[in-house]
This record gives C-alpha cells, structure tokens and sequence, in this order.
C-alpha cells in the first residue's frame, strides 16, 4: 500500500506528529510514502527515510500526486489543509481532491480523519 502525506505549511508540525505515533507502520516493507517536497523532507528528517518526493506543492506537487491516483498507485491521500489560509496552487488541491473522488480513493483533510484512516489500513495488515 502506498500513502500520499501532504501537509500545508501551518499544519506541517502535525504532519510530523502524526507520522512519528506511527514509525512503525510506516517503516513496514510494504506500506510506500510518497510526499509533496517539503512535508516530504520533513517526514524524512523525522525518521522515515524512504518517503518518495515530489515537486513541492506550489511548484506542481499536489499536480504530481493527483496523476498518480487517476493511475491507481496510491492506497489513500493524508492532506492535512489548511482551510484559513490562501494558497496560490488552489486549483491543484481542488484536483486532487476532485480526482480522489473520481477514483473513490479515501481522502482525509485533517488530523482526526487521518487518524481514522490509518487505523483502517493498520488493521489489515495486522496478522
Ligand atoms: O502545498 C502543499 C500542498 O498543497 C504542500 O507542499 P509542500 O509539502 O511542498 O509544502
């Protein structure tokens, strides 16, 4: 299974928070990361080496993450937004998440979402 971690800048310290409460799911062999550049360099300075990165978001990241859903290579999008500040890629959120729903990939927005997802898919991986 392959996750997509997206954080914006004001919520990015969560990001970490919640990715460090589960080191362990995340560095099993098979759960992937893939992250925007700079939630991505965050994750990894946190302890998860083998997150993947692309552009950061404002620079085409969310862009890169949603052509990988319409690919069927993501699992589930952890996005925790920021719904109080403006963003310059706006339009490329909203694909992303209009692409989640065409694709019927489980999208979480924030924290307690995300927290719900992940118990889902830790659940299934436990024996
Ligand atoms: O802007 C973002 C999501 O829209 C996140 O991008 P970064 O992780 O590169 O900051």
């Amino acid at each position: 299974m392959k996750f997509a971690l997206i954080a914006h800048d004001n919520k990015k310290p969560e990001m970490v928070a919640f990715v460090m409460r589960r080191l362990r799911f995340f560095n099993l062999e098979n759960v992937k990361i893939v992250a925007t550049g700079t939630t991505g360099k965050m994750i990894r300075d946190a302890g998860i080496e083998k997150v993947e990165t692309v552009q950061s978001g404002p620079m085409g990241g969310d862009a890169e993450i949603a052509a990988m859903v319409s690919r069927g290579e993501i699992t589930a999008v952890i996005f925790f937004r920021d719904p109080l500040g403006k963003h310059p890629h706006e339009v490329d959120v909203s694909m992303l998440m209009r692409l989640c729903d065409v694709h019927n990939v489980p999208l979480a927005t924030n924290h307690t979402a995300g927290e719900i997802l992940l118990e889902h898919y830790q659940n299934q991986i436990k024996p």
